[in-house]
């Protein structure tokens, strides 16, 4: 049992479990990568990647540029990006122990932003598009070996949304400073980013060497998820749980800060066009599966259902068919 002190000082006590969580060397024979991508998106709608391929200085370059930014005084920060946030996530009153940086992954947005931020000509453009670049081909490969390995024809058929010129994928830096020292109550976390799932398709998300993310598998159990500044974690988010009848999971999942060193997470949310439609393909709908679990609907009213709503509530139960 562990206590996590929210920023509310509402004490909870959850169970943390440390199981060995799928780490799948991409490197490897492209038919068993694809059997374990598919295993693990359903056991657990998680994974890590290893062996994927991205130059190390794109990843450093991007790090550096987040860590640059989150050292600015809160008054910069706040002036500079207008989608710089510090405590509230959301716009239906959640709060967390984080400050973060959303960019909507638009060349045009990034070198809005670059601009503003440095005050003239800047390399963050640079570094966060090259990152933006790289991130977005790696989470087109997991997808086509995911297709791949659902046995679906067309394996380019969840990669078209977020190839599609008006994706709607979105980037975002995450900065956990330290919890002030000595906590409350000991052992203890601060809740630094609350239980939820990604509403989009696919997130790929890394970290410096500190720990922090957890995902929960059954109400109340958390299972840590071990810092590998060398690996990506994937996600399967909602939209994937839906184009797959089902099959895959979209894990629930939070940040807690424990350490005496800050975290910043980086993360890549894959994302259709606003206009795409929905919908799990025929070939999903299976014997153990008969019929679709899910209405065809839109990303944009995917979109406007989440953020109606709070960070941890249940929005795919609404998209349910017979709902
Ligand atoms: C409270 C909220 C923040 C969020 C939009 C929402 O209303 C519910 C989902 C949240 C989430 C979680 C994953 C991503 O970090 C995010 C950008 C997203 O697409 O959905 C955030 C939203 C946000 O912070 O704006
Ligand atoms: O910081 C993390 O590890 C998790 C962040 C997250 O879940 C998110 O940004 O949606
Ligand atoms: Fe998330």
């Amino acid at each position: 049992m562990v206590i996590v002190a929210t920023p509310n000082s509402i004490i909870q006590t959850e169970k943390i479990v440390s199981i060995n969580l799928p780490t799948i060397d991409l490197s490897k024979e492209r038919t068993t990568v694809a059997k374990l991508i598919v295993k693990a998106s359903e056991e657990y709608g998680f994974f890590n990647v290893i062996n994927h391929r991205i130059p190390q200085h794109i990843i450093e370059n991007m790090e550096e540029a987040g860590f640059e930014f989150f050292a600015k005084p809160t008054s910069h920060k706040v002036k500079l990006a207008s989608n710089y946030g510090c405590k509230r996530i959301g716009f239906n009153g959640d709060v967390g122990e984080v400050e973060y940086l959303l960019l909507n992954g638009s060349d045009s947005h990034i070198a809005k932003l670059s601009t503003t931020i440095s005050n003239g000509p800047s390399d963050f453009r640079y570094k966060v598009s090259a990152y933006r670049d790289a991130v977005e081909e790696l989470a087109c490969e997991i997808l086509e070996l995911m297709a791949e390995g659902l046995g679906v024809p067309n394996t380019s058929i969840f990669t078209t949304f977020i190839k599609d010129p008006d994706s709607d994928s979105l980037l975002r830096f995450n900065h956990y400073p330290p919890p002030p020292s000595p906590l409350p109550t000991s052992p203890s976390s601060l809740l630094g980013f609350g239980e939820h799932s990604d509403p989009q398709i696919i997130t790929l998300l890394r970290s410096n060497d500190v720990s922090g993310l957890q995902i929960s598998l059954q109400h109340g159990v958390w299972i840590p998820v071990i810092p590998d500044p060398s690996a990506f974690s994937v996600n399967v988010g909602d939209l994937l749980q839906v184009m797959t009848n089902g099959r895959f999971v979209s894990v629930r999942h939070r940040a807690v800060s424990n350490s005496e060193k800050a975290r910043m997470s980086i993360a890549y949310f894959g994302a259709p066009p606003l206009n795409a439609r929905i919908v799990a393909p025929p070939e999903m709908v299976t014997p153990e599966r008969p019929s679709l679990l899910f209405r065809a609907f839109t990303w944009a009213d995917y979109k406007k259902a989440t953020y109606s709503l709070r960070l941890g509530d249940n929005r795919i139960d609404l998209f349910r068919n017979n709902k």
